[in-house]
């Protein structure tokens, strides 16, 4: 399997006025082409941070994140910006649509600098809007639209530029039980069409059985699987 995503003993800490927060440390981590993978830890585990730093928005205070084996730690905002736009695209938990804009007009946004020839970026937005089942919703804006098409509109925003990662900050995390099953699945059937890496951050054991691997983290570490087996095998070695 291809590696996509790796980062290398990664740490993050903010400064709150004259406090530290060390929101990551010591992170290590791989993602390989295709998968669905969960970053699971409870509310302030540091999810987010990590999303945030693999998506580029943030850069970490120690470590390096390899992005398809480029190393992207030290790039310029510009550079990194590049990378995003190139590579990358993200599903939010509060959906952040543009309000004034139609779910067509918000998908196409992506593509504005990117596809000049309007007829293909119409085609390509019908296209995303059609696999998450929206086509009829292309002229509707965001307040005319339930949570669960406005995620959907999202997630075409994210497909439509083709990305080869896909990140997901808690994206079911504002929508009811069954709407957000809905989400998920589309997002499962368009990661195993498309084979895109979806990484996404949760707290809920439900989303969690939806992946196909799961990195647990809490208090901003990694914690390792146990594998009672291995346990044991470690045991009877040493005795
Ligand atoms: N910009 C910031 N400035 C200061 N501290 C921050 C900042 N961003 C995050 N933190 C702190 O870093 C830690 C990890 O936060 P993070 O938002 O990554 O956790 P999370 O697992 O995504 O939580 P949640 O599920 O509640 O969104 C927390 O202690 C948080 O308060």
């Amino acid at each position: 399997m291809k590696t996509i995503v790796k980062t290398e003993h990664v740490s993050k800490t903010f400064l709150l006025g004259k406090t530290q927060v060390q929101a990551l440390t010591d992170i290590s981590i791989k993602a390989f082409e295709g998968e669905f993978l969960a970053i699971a830890g409870p509310s302030g585990s540091g999810k987010t941070t990590l999303l945030n730093l693999i998506g580029c928005i943030d850069k970490p205070t120690k470590g390096i994140i390899k992005i398809d084996d480029e190393i992207v730690t030290g790039f310029s905002s510009n550079k990194l910006a590049d990378i995003r736009l190139a590579k990358l695209a993200f599903i939010f938990q509060t959906f952040n649509l543009i309000p004034v804009l139609s779910a067509c007009e918000n998908v196409e946004y992506p593509l504005l600098k990117t596809v000049k020839n309007k007829t293909e970026r119409f085609d390509r937005v019908f296209y995303a809007l059609q696999s998450v089942g929206l086509e009829k919703f292309v002229k509707h804006r965001p307040d005319e639209l339930s949570g669960g098409q406005r995620q959907r509109v999202a997630i075409a925003r994210a497909l439509v530029t083709e990305p080869r990662i896909i990140l997901a900050d808690e994206p079911t995390a504002n929508l009811d039980q069954k709407t957000g099953e809905d989400v998920l699945n589309i997002m499962k059937s368009i990661n195993k069409d498309s084979n895109t890496l979806f990484i996404f951050s949760t707290h809920d054991p439900k989303v969690m059985q939806m992946a196909s691997r799961i990195i647990r983290i809490t208090d901003g570490r990694v914690v390792e699987p146990t594998h009672p087996g291995r346990l044991k095998n470690e045991f009877s070695h040493k005795h």
